[in-house]
């Protein structure tokens, strides 16, 4: 059974209702993209898995233990002035399971050194994460989901603000995250990257979610996305799809 489900789960912000009848399990050791429109409540669908927004009914099926669920917001959302390293932040990943102040032993730095070179940032390791450009930011944040060893996985358009480099190098390691058993959900706005990087889709529209298959959404002759594939533009309408 996967570790994580939706039953009839019904949210609301600000009093008003946004999505209802979600229901539908995250397979695991798969990549999951949530899209939809701006409004559409992909981030209120996000909290609520995290336990940050509590349902109107229905509820959150999780299995996977607190401290192996990992949360990468919106870039934007992050206030990352207060003085830390890069390496330090990767360390911090240790945290939920082995406690803020017990310090790290010899096999953490090792762990958070071979994390680091993974992500190409190991020259970055000292540098403050205010010095940094959005795509070594980036790194750095998925670096410490690896060193939490998440087996729940979920990101706000991770791809957002940073370079193609980047792009590539976080999407080998999300598969690579995958392939280990990892759960992953990620917000994505561009049918591009979800060509290159979904198993599974989640459709948020008008209140309610379809499960479609990424296939659904790509150009059939060409097996890509089409051209100018930005969301919600080329919102298409899954006529196979049914409802979560
Ligand atoms: N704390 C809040 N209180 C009231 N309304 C909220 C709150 N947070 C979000 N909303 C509203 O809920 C709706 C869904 O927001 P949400 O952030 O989940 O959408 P989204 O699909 O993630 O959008 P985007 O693609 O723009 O990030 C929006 O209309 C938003 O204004």
């Amino acid at each position: 059974m996967a570790r994580l489900r939706l039953h009839d789960l019904q949210l609301a912000r600000g009093g008003q209702t946004l999505l209802e009848h979600l229901d539908g399990s995250f397979r695991d050791g798969a990549i999951t993209a949530l899209i939809g429109a701006n409004g559409a409540g992909k981030s209120t669908l996000i909290a609520a898995i995290m336990g940050m927004l509590h349902p109107v009914a229905g509820r959150v099926e999780c299995t996977v233990p607190r401290e192996r669920c990992a949360w990468l917001p919106q870039q934007l959302a992050l206030d990352l002035s207060f003085p830390m390293s890069v390496e330090e932040l990767i360390m911090t990943g240790t945290w939920p399971s082995h406690g803020a102040l017990k310090g790290y032993c010899g096999p953490h730095y090792r762990r958070g050194r071979e994390i680091m070179a993974r992500l190409g940032i190991s020259h970055l390791a000292h540098r403050q994460l205010g010095e940094l450009s959005g795509g070594q930011r980036q790194r750095a944040l998925l670096g410490r989901t690896l060193m939490q060893e998440a087996e729940l996985l979920l990101l706000d358009e991770p791809f957002a603000n940073v370079d193609s480099e980047t792009v590539e190098v976080l999407t080998e390691v999300l598969r690579d995250m995958a392939r280990a058993g990892t759960t992953i959900l990620v917000v994505l706005h561009d049918l591009e990257q979800l060509a290159h990087l979904a198993d599974d889709v989640l459709m948020l529209s008008g209140g309610h979610g379809r499960w479609v298959s990424p296939e659904a959404l790509l150009d059939h002759s060409t097996g890509q996305a089409p051209k100018a594939p930005r969301l919600p533009i080329d919102f298409p309408e899954a006529s196979h799809a049914g409802t979560a």
